[in-house]
């Protein structure tokens, strides 16, 4: 079953084409990346499928609806949840209190807007009150059973600024699971680790993606993670795909390996 596809999809800046004609086709259960050289268009790739920026042209279909032009919320609710290149935790929260929010973000969007600007010391007062409680205690289950199942519950308690990169990221993607996606963005998740944390890494996104049965699309730099994990991989340059296909094949393409070194082998 196809999970995402996209259609001759482009986004334009002025005059500058950052990504253009981008046909991607993942189907349920893949791992796919999308590598290229800095600049390349990648985020801006994300950034349109996730509802950031709408495209200058083409379509964006999720599951069996189209979602081009959706509102990132909107998106959300239709089962697709990203993380960023930068870490994007709250700091000063614990691991269950970072996992807890965005799972009621999920549920009670309406709440926590309501609360707005200076949310999280008044967001915890008004959802104490009686009439939250039950509502409340459920997410607070549902936030101990995902960090279960994520490997994190022992660290619950802990200050999220106070855990190592690798396990940051971790509670990232943690977080982003709290939204029940089937389709996960990771954006360059490896990104800043050391060898020991990137190993882990992989083995935690194979992981995941059979316990909640996901679909991930990730941009990556890092060339061991993408060969390692991938199932197929697309190539983009100046925001234009120059390949798409297997590790062995991507690896052996000319023209990416032209792109990345900016020289042919033979030159
Ligand atoms: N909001 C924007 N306004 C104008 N130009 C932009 C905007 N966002 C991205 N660009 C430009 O679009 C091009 C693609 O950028 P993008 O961030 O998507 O590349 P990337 O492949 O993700 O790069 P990196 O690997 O460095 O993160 C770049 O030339 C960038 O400067």
């Amino acid at each position: 079953m196809t999970m995402l596809k996209t259609d001759h999809i482009t986004m334009r800046f002025g005059g500058l084409t950052a990504v253009k004609e981008l046909n991607l086709q993942i189907h349920q259960g893949e791992i796919i990346a999308l590598i290229g050289p800095n600049g390349a268009g990648k985020t801006t790739a994300f950034n349109m499928i996730t509802g950031v920026y709408k495209p200058t042209e083409g379509k964006i279909i999720f599951g069996d609806g189209e979602i081009t032009g959706l509102k990132p919320h909107e998106i959300t609710k239709r089962g697709m949840a990203r993380t960023f290149q930068n870490i994007r935790l709250f700091k000063e929260l614990s691991v269950l209190d970072n996992v807890f929010i965005a799972n009621h973000l999920h549920l009670k969007s309406n709440l926590f807007q309501s609360i707005g600007g200076k949310m999280y010391p008044d967001f915890l007062g008004k959802i104490w009150e009686p009439k939250y409680k039950k509502e409340e205690k459920e997410i607070l289950e549902k936030s101990h059973m995902l960090l279960e199942k994520v490997g994190l519950i022992d660290l619950r308690y802990e200050k999220a600024n106070s855990l190592p990169y690798g396990v940051q990221r971790k509670l990232e993607i943690a977080r982003a699971l709290a939204t029940d996606p089937k389709l996960l963005l990771l954006d360059e998740p490896a990104a800043g680790m050391n060898p020991k944390e990137t190993n882990d890494l992989t083995d935690f996104i194979r992981q995941i993606r059979e316990e909640f049965d996901l679909t991930i699309f990730l941009i990556e730099h890092h060339m061991q993670v993408v060969m390692d994990i991938s199932n197929r991989i697309y190539v983009l340059d100046y925001g234009v795909t120059i390949a798409e296909g297997s590790p062995y094949e991507i690896q052996n393409n000319e023209r990416v390996i032209q792109a990345y070194l900016g020289v042919s082998e033979d030159a």
